[in-house]
């Protein structure tokens, strides 16, 4: 792993090379990121103005491809109509040709795609190459839970920074305020690399050196937005909905010091934490899906109402409750965690929609959470 650095001041023929950066995925997120992104190359004399975008290809109702049609039109056409991405950025279809100039790749696709996407990466990306995550969720394998930045990590040799917050996407393309937090393992150098190429002065980023506390307050914030968006399909109002939080937020706190125990508090008290949990609980695809799928009494599945209601945007809230109950089962856990659990069973319809707020006989065991949580 070549240190970072030591890319900036390479020289090439001479002259000190600038950095590429390619942007690994194209959905909501992965639009705006790269809408970011290409404001500030244009601006900062260290970056090359052109931003790459690979495109997973797609051919749109009316014939086109869909990299097509964000090249013709600067505008990612089905996940983010509307917003222009600025020129200097470039839809790339061919995942292999996005990624063969970048020393600076930023990954952004649903979790559940980036196994495979790394498997096609594995030595056709530049030694020196820094990463970003901006993916929430993690994979589980029969060794534990892998986060995606340490999937990248061991899959493609390089070092891998998250960046997490309360950001929900369509608002930030219309540039309203919000923060996000960068996670940097030991280079602050790095860190601050990844703050200059993400901050505006509508999008202002911080770094804390605690990849797995910040990537895991974005991953499992999502469980309890699916929680949230249940206890509002029920109607069953604010208290409620503050209570779910609350121990939504306790249960991510107690879990990740329990996988890892570097995870700091301080990291719950920042755009990735408490903000992110706030606003993916007020407005964000998991709790909209949710609330459907409560206000149906759970009879029409998950993946039934994301297709319907997301055309082709992805749920990540579902599968990483599936994830999370692997681990506790595993483990042992389950007691300990009674919102994580009762989201994944109810998720399944091995619980009713109601069940949500059925922690009476599970009150006894949270004394022991509080104190495994505080141990670690
Ligand atoms: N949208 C948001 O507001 C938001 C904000 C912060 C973080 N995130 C996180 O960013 C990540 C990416 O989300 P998004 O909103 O950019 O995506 P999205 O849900 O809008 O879009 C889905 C994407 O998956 C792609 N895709 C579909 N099948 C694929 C396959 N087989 N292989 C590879 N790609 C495939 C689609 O082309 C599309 O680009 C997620 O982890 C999400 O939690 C999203
Ligand atoms: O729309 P969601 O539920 O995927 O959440 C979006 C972002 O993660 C909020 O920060």
């Amino acid at each position: 792993m070549a240190p970072f650095l030591e890319s900036q001041q390479m020289k090439v023929n001479g002259e000190t090379e600038k950095c590429r950066v390619t942007v690994v995925g194209s959905g909501n997120w992965g639009s705006v990121a790269a809408k970011l992104i290409a404001s500030n190359t244009l601006k900062l004399s260290s970056f090359h103005d052109e931003v790459r975008m690979w495109v997973f290809e797609e051919v749109l109702p009316s014939g086109e491809k869909l990299s097509e049609a964000i090249n013709k039109n600067n505008e990612n056409v089905k996940y983010l109509p509307g917003i222009k991405l600025g020129t200097n950025v470039v839809a790339d279809p061919d995942l292999e040709h996005a990624v063969q100039d970048a020393n600076m790749l930023v990954f952004v696709t649903p979790h559940q795609f980036m196994e495979g996407i790394c498997r096609r990466l594995v030595g056709m990306i530049r030694e020196d190459a820094q990463a970003i995550s901006l993916i929430k969720g993690m994979e589980v394998k029969m060794e534990g839970p892998c986060m995606i930045s340490s999937l990248i990590t061991e899959q493609l040799g390089i070092n891998c920074c998250v960046l997490m917050g309360a950001n929900i996407a369509n608002e930030i393309a219309v540039e309203k305020f919000s923060e996000a937090t960068v996670g940097y393992r030991e280079i602050r150098d790095i860190a601050e690399k990844w703050v200059q190429l993400f901050s505006t002065p509508y999008f202002m980023v911080s770094a804390v050196q605690d990849v797995e506390g910040v990537e895991l307050c974005g991953t499992l914030k999502n469980v309890v937005a699916i929680a949230a968006g249940i206890v509002d399909g029920l109607e069953m109002g604010n208290n409620t909905k503050a209570a779910i939080m609350r121990i939504g937020l306790r249960e991510m706190k107690a879990f990740s010091k329990l996988l890892f125990s570097s995870v700091k508090d301080s990291t719950f008290f920042e755009s990735c934490g408490v903000a992110d949990l706030i606003t993916t609980c007020l407005g964000g695809r998991n709790r909209k899906c949710a609330e459907a799928f409560a206000r149906n009494g759970g009879k029409r599945s998950f993946d039934e109402l994301e297709a319907e209601m997301l055309q082709g945007q992805k749920l990540q809230g579902v599968s990483t409750a599936k994830e999370v109950y692997e681990v506790l089962s595993h483990r042992g856990w389950l007691e300990l965690f009674p919102l994580f659990t009762i989201v994944h069973e109810i998720s399944i319809g091995r619980r009713p929609p109601s069940a949500i707020v059925e922690f009476s006989e599970l009150k006894p065991k949270f004394s022991i959470l509080e104190s495994a949580a505080q141990f670690y």
